[in-house]
């Protein structure tokens, strides 16, 4: 397989005193579902930052799709932000306009800005809109407003504007943290059907370990800005867990005895 993402050594420093990450690498192949794990400060949110320069790492390399995307210019910069679709926890849509307008915003990365502004979007990008947003099973609310639909609803147009922009793959920051469990099953099966069925390598930072265990093809435990686990969901252990969690390991390693794959 061909990593499509691969990350050297990476560091980040904010400030004199914080290391949210360190020395950190590990590669991502085409296709690929991986979780990120571990504590609230671990390192999670600002790894997934780094990738797609919403900010800039200290140290190191990060290399997508054979892009040195640290040292990149900022027009090709642009291009691989386009290649890369990004999931929020609060979905980030804009709550006046409708769940096809929300869905389209996803292709203005490719766009000149004039016509980003004036919202002109071809025949062929609406029906790719509503292809999408019916693979989802949002056909029935594709004029609504956003603000009106529920939490699982909005994250499914999280999805479908990212998609949109034909990505190579997708990156999501806590996708499932603002949902109920039925809300979170339906966003995780999509993610993984999005990584099956397309193609798509899928990048998910999660707090429930019991969630990465089920879904994963590989989980990446991150502690105090290092990673400490890489490896497949069935050979991770108690061990590996109180290595990632350390004294709230306890606790979860009893939620996951409880759980079982379907
Ligand atoms: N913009 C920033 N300025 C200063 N420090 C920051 C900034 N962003 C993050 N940090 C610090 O970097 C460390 C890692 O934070 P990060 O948000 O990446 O963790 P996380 O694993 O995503 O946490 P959570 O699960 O709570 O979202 C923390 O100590 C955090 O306080």
């Amino acid at each position: 397989m061909t990593a499509l993402l691969e990350i050297n050594h990476l560091s980040k420093q904010f400030g004199n005193d914080t290391k949210a990450l360190s020395d950190v690498s590990f590669s991502v192949n085409e296709g690929e579902f991986v979780s990120i794990i571990g504590p609230s400060g671990a390192g999670k949110s600002t790894l997934l930052r780094c990738i797609n320069r919403m900010i800039d790492a200290s140290h190191g390399e990060i290399t997508f799709d054979r892009i040195d995307v640290m040292n990149v210019k900022k027009k090709d910069l642009k291009k691989v932000r386009t290649k890369i679709g990004m999931i929020f926890q609060h979905y980030n849509l804009v709550n006046r306009l409708s769940v096809i307008e929300n869905t389209l915003h996803g292709t203005l990365g490719k766009k000149s800005t004039l016509a980003g502004v004036l919202g002109l979007y071809s025949q062929a990008e609406k029906e790719q809109a509503i292809r999408i947003l019916s693979l989802l099973g949002l056909e029935d609310f594709i004029y609504k407003r956003a603000d009106q639909l529920s939490g699982g609803q909005k994250q499914r147009v999280g999805i479908a504007r990212a998609l949109v922009q034909d990505p190579r793959m997708l990156l999501c920051d806590e996708p499932i943290a603002s949902l109920d469990p039925n809300s979170a099953k339906t966003i995780m099966d999509h993610l993984r059907t999005v990584s099956t069925t397309m193609g798509i390598t899928v990048l998910v930072n999660l707090h429930q370990v019991d969630v990465a265990l089920k879904y994963s093809d590989t989980i990446i435990g991150i502690n105090k800005g290092q990673v400490v686990y890489n490896g497949a969901p069935k050979e991770m252990t108690k061990e590996d867990i109180q290595q990632i969690y350390g004294s709230e390991a306890e606790d979860l390693i009893f939620d996951i005895g409880g759980i079982h794959a379907s």
